[in-house]
């Protein structure tokens, strides 16, 4: 598995989930920068024309006394103003109430009170208009005064009862929004939760298919390649060969009498040799290389941009390190040789005909006496003995002192 692509995911995650939540808070202080503005707006306008028509009772007490006192034009027409003041700011209020979020049955009794004013104004007008220029009477200026006052506490009650209860109805309407934000917080959270939830439950079943896939083309015990892998990565090989006339090789390895092991120190030793002579065949290739297990003792090397003689030398390093490599635990003073085969990839040459061939190389090296190596030239070549001198097998191979080194 590539751990960067895992990384690569879980970075690319983190951003998206960064960016929504930057969203998700930017919408939110919108929210609620539009909820603070708008919170209350219904009535304002409202309250305004109440706390204005407030001053309309006072304003015809006033009026009333002064003009009882000096019937004069000025004082006459103030009454008058007041007085056709008063209708339209009970009209304009009522509107108000009516396109407002106020429940009608809370301000029914507030109509009533009203248009029972409204009803007594003509009585108040017709009173005023004659009003003598030279004074009322004492009757008649307290027939006024008492029809003025009636006026007057129908207005002043109505309309100090309507600011009560709008007052009432715009401290609910913030309590209301308060929820409502609350609500809106609490919806955005679980909405990042579930987002993030999904993107972590996405990050899992990447490492899960990556992890599959490492299992599908590695080997359990050494965690070398497997055989499915060699073939997928020797096909990639064969076509950079064909683009770029590269050489290419192939080896072969097979641990000579291995059952021995087995057999002598039991199957769990015998397993950490393979893993012991794993790690050594990893340690001499390049990581061009690839290094795979084929199954039981057999292994392989696939080497792009090697030619014969290159993988040759190879083999002979890797022939030279195994009889060294120390066998763990009780097997520690035996000693382990490989037989391989070697071949480069010729003209119209596939995977499994170059397998097969390097196949009947290695089988070579094992008729004719293990611990070699048979290349192409059909010569079996074997590492240097301690004194390095030339021998012959017996069976008119060459065994050559090996020319690679290591
Ligand atoms: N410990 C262990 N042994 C294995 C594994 N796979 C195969 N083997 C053993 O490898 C041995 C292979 O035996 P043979 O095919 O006779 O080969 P050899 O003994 O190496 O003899 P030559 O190849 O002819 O030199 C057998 O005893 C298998 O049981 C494995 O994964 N672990």
């Amino acid at each position: 598995m590539k751990p960067g692509s895992s990384r690569g995911l879980g970075m690319r995650l983190v951003v998206v989930f960064s960016l929504i939540a930057t969203l998700c808070a930017l919408a939110f202080g919108y929210y609620v920068s539009q909820a603070r503005q708008h919170v209350g707006a219904d009535y304002t306008a409202l309250v305004t024309d109440v706390v204005r028509a407030q001053q309309d009772p006072a304003a015809l007490r006033m009026g009333l006394d002064s003009m009882i006192d000096h019937s004069d034009r000025m004082h006459l027409e103030q009454v008058h103003d007041v007085l056709w003041r008063i209708p339209r700011r009970i009209e304009s209020v009522k509107r108000q109430l009516r396109g407002s979020e106020l429940v009608p049955a809370s301000y029914e009794q507030l109509f009533e009170e009203l248009s029972y004013v409204e009803s007594r104004l003509p009585a108040l007008e017709t009173a005023v208009d004659r009003v003598p220029e030279e004074g009322l009477d004492e009757a008649d200026g307290e027939a006024i005064l008492a029809l003025g006052m009636e006026i007057e506490e129908g207005l002043a009650w109505a309309y100090s009862e309507l600011n009560e209860q709008l007052h009432q109805a715009s401290a609910e309407q913030r309590v209301l929004m308060g929820r409502l934000t609350l609500a809106v917080a609490l919806l955005l959270l679980m909405l990042l939760l579930a987002v993030g939830a999904v993107m972590l439950m996405l990050l899992r079943l990447h490492r899960q298919r990556e992890t599959m896939r490492l299992q599908s083309r590695t080997d359990e015990l050494t965690s070398l390649s497997n055989r499915r892998w060699l073939r997928e990565t020797a096909e990639q090989a064969f076509e950079w060969r064909r683009r770029h006339g590269t050489p290419l090789s192939l080896m072969l390895l097979d641990l000579d009498h291995f059952k021995r092991i087995n057999d002598d120190f039991g199957h769990p030793l015998g397993d950490a040799v393979l893993v012991t002579f794993s790690r050594t065949l990893e340690r001499h290739v390049r990581r061009v290389d690839t290094v795979a297990r084929m199954g039981g003792e057999e292994f392989a090397i696939l080497m792009p941009d090697s030619d014969l003689a290159g993988a040759e030398a190879l083999a002979g390093r890797i022939l030279r390190a195994t009889r060294a490599m120390p066998l763990p635990g009780p097997a520690a003073h035996r000693r382990l040789t490989v037989s391989i085969g070697v071949v480069e990839v010729g003209d119209e040459m596939g995977f499994d005909r170059l397998y097969s061939r390097a196949d009947q190389l290695l089988y070579r090296a094992k008729e004719s006496g293990r611990d070699r190596v048979v290349t192409e030239r059909d010569q079996v070549s074997a590492a240097p003995d301690t004194d390095g001198a030339d021998r012959h097998d017996g069976m008119g191979i060459t065994q050559q002192p090996w020319a690679g080194g290591s």
